[in-house]
C-alpha cells in the first residue's frame, strides 16, 4: 500500500532541533523522493514556544504537551537532551509503535540497552547516528558496515567542545574560561558544559561505541573518565616544548583480559593524525582485524553538522516504515569482563617545582625506583621562580595510573622534595 505521508514529531527545537526543522522544511521535496512518501512534521515540542523564533518554523506546530506529542507519530525525533523526561519520551514514543531517532547520548549511555529492547519489541526502529562524532558516520558503520569484522580498539577525539578549548588554548594562547564561551556561543557545548569539560559525554560516545563494537552491555559506569578542567597554559606551554599537543581522548579496546573504556587527556605528538584534529572537528580510528585502521573525521558539534547526521536517520527510518521492515537489532551477547582503564599502562611526564638543592632529583628518582617506575627521561629547567624553585620534568616508561599516583603522592608527603605541578599522560604507540 502507498504511504501518503509519515508523520514525523519532533521534541526539540534548540541547537540542533532548530536546524533539524530547517532541513525537514528545506528539502521537503528530496526527501519525499527519497523515500518514496511524503515527511509531515505534524508537532514541535518545546519548553517555552515564545522563544522560538526560526523563520522556517512554522508556529502553529509548537506546542508543550511533549508526551502526547509522542504518540500520534511514525517517527520521533528526540532533540531534548538529558535523562528524564527523554527516556519516559522516548519509550512512550517506542510503546506507541513510532521508530525513534534521538541524539542524546547521555540518555544511551545509561538506558540503551532497555530502549533498543523496547524498540525490537515493538517492531520499530531507534537510530542514534548523532549521538557520536555528529556528522561523522561512525554509529552506521559500526552497526551495519563493519558487523563482519571483529574490532579491537577505537581510539577518537569525540568531543568537540573540549577539542575547541584545547585547541584554542593551543593555538591562540586564550584562557581556558574565555574559549569555553566561545564554545558555548557556537553551539557546540551541552546544556551543563561540566559534561563536555569533565569527560562524561566523551564517556556516554565511548559506551555506546563499546556497545557497537563489542556487543556488550557497556554503561556510563563503566568508562574510566578524566577530563581537562585541570589543564593550565603551563601545561600546554610543556607540550609544547616536548613537541606534542595535548587532546582528551576516547580509548575502547578488547582483548584477552576483556573490554576497557576510557577518556583522558594526554600529550600526543605533533605530527601525530589526531594531534590535527582542530576547533570543533571529531576524528575517529576504528582498528578493525580484517579491515586494518580506519579513520573517520568530521564536525562533531554544532546545529547543522549534527542536524545531518539527524536528518539522515529520519529519511532512513522512513524508508523502513514505506518497506515495511526495520534495520538491524543491536545484539548484546558477550559477557566479556570490563577490565578499568584506569589500570592500562601509559607513559606519563610528571612536572615538579623542587628546590635547587643537594639530593633533591636523586630522593625523587629514589621514590620512583621503590614503586618500580622507571623513568625514561628527567629535565630540570634552569629559570628559578620568586622563591628560588625550578620546574623538574620526569618522564616515565609504561606505568599503571595507580601506580604512578601512589609514587607522586609519596614525593608530594615528603616537603623537601618539592611539589607536584601537574600529571599527564605520554602517547608512545
Ligand atoms: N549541540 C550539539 O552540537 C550536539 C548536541 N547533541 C545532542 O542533541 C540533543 C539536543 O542538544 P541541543 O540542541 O544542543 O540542546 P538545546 O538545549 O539547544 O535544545 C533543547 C531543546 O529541547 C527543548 N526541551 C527541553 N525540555 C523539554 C521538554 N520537557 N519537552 C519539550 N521540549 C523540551 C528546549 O525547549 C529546547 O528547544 C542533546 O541530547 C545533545 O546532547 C548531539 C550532538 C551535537
Ligand atoms: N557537546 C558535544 C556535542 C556533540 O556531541 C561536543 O562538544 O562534542
Ligand atoms: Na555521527
Amino acid at each position: 500500500m502507498a504511504h501518503e505521508s509519515i508523520k514525523v514529531a519532533l521534541l526539540g527545537a534548540g541547537t540542533v532541533g532548530s536546524q533539524t526543522a530547517r532541513l525537514l522544511v528545506e528539502q521537503a521535496d528530496e526527501f519525499e523522493r527519497r523515500i518514496g512518501a511524503r515527511l509531515e512534521l505534524t508537532g514541535i515540542a518545546v519548553l517555552d514556544p515564545d522563544q522560538v523564533n526560526d523563520p522556517w518554523i512554522d508556529k502553529s506546530l509548537l506546542t508543550t504537551d511533549t508526551l502526547e506529542l509522542t504518540t500520534r507519530a511514525d517517527v520521533v525525533v528526540e532533540l531534548i537532551g538529558g535523562i528524564e523526561p527523554a527516556r519516559t519520551f522516548v519509550l512512550s514514543a517506542l510503546n506507541h509503535g513510532a521508530s525513534v531517532v534521538t541524539a542524546n547520548k547521555a540518555l544511551l549511555a545509561q538506558h540503551g540497552p532497555e530502549l533498543y529492547e523496547a524498540a525490537e519489541r515493538n517492531g520499530v526502529d531507534i537510530y542514534f547516528e548523532a549521538a557520536v562524532g555528529g556528522a561523522i558516520p561512525i554509529v552506521r558503520p559500526l552497526r551495519e558496515s563493519m558487523v563482519g569484522d571483529k574490532i579491537n580498539r577505537i581510539m577518537g577525539i569525540v568531543n568537540g567542545t573540549t577539542n575547541y578549548i584545547l585547541d584554542e588554548m593551543t593555538t591562540r594562547g586564550l584562557a581556558f574560561d574565555t574559549v569555553l564561551k566561545e564554545a558555548q556561543a557556537k553551539g557546540f557545548a551541552e546544556a551543563d558544559p561540566t559534561a563536555d569539560i569533565g569527560g562524561f559525554d566523551a564517556a556516554a560516545k565511548a559506551a555506546i561505541m563499546s556497545v557497537l563494537a563489542f556487543h556488550r552491555d557497556v554503561r556510563m559506569d563503566d568508562v574510566h573518565v578524566e577530563g581537562i578542567e585541570n589543564i593550565t597554559e603551563s601545561d600546554i606551554e610543556a607540550a609544547r616544548a616536548m613537541n606534542r599537543v595535548i587532546k582528551l581522548l576516547a580509548v575502547v579496546s578488547e582483548n584477552e583480559q576483556g573490554i576497557s573504556a576510557g577518556v583522558y587527556p594526554i600529550m600526543l605528538p605533533a605530527d601525530h593524525q589526531l594531534a590535527k584534529v582542530s576547533g570543533s572537528f571529531n576524528a575517529v580510528f576504528v582498528e578493525g582485524e580484517a579491515s586494518d585502521d580506519l579513520m573517520f573525521y568530521g564536525r562533531g558539534a554544532g546545529g547543522a553538522p549534527t542536524a545531518s547526521a539527524v536528518t539522515g536517520d529520519i529519511v532512513t527510518v522512513a524508508r523502513h516504515r514505506v518497506a515495511g521492515s526495520t534495520g538491524p537489532s543491536i545484539p548484546l551477547y558477550s559477557n566479556a569482563p570490563i577490565v578499568d582503564a584506569s589500570q592500562a599502562h601509559s607513559s606519563y611526564m610528571v612536572r615538579f617545582n623542587v628546590p635547587d638543592n643537594v639530593g633533591v632529583l636523586a630522593r625523587i628518582t629514589e621514590i620512583f625506583a621503590q614503586h618500580g617506575v622507571s623513568i625514561r627521561a628527567a629535565q630540570q629547567h634552569e629559570q628559578e621562580d620568586a622563591q628560588g624553585n625550578h620546574e623538574l620534568w620526569i618522564t616515565t616508561h609504561s606505568v599503571s595510573d595507580h601506580v604512578i599516583r601512589e609514587t607522586i603522592d609519596d614525593v608530594a608527603a615528603e616537603k623537601t622534595a618539592g611539589a607536584v605541578i601537574s600529571i599527564m599522560r605520554v602517547f608512545e604507540e
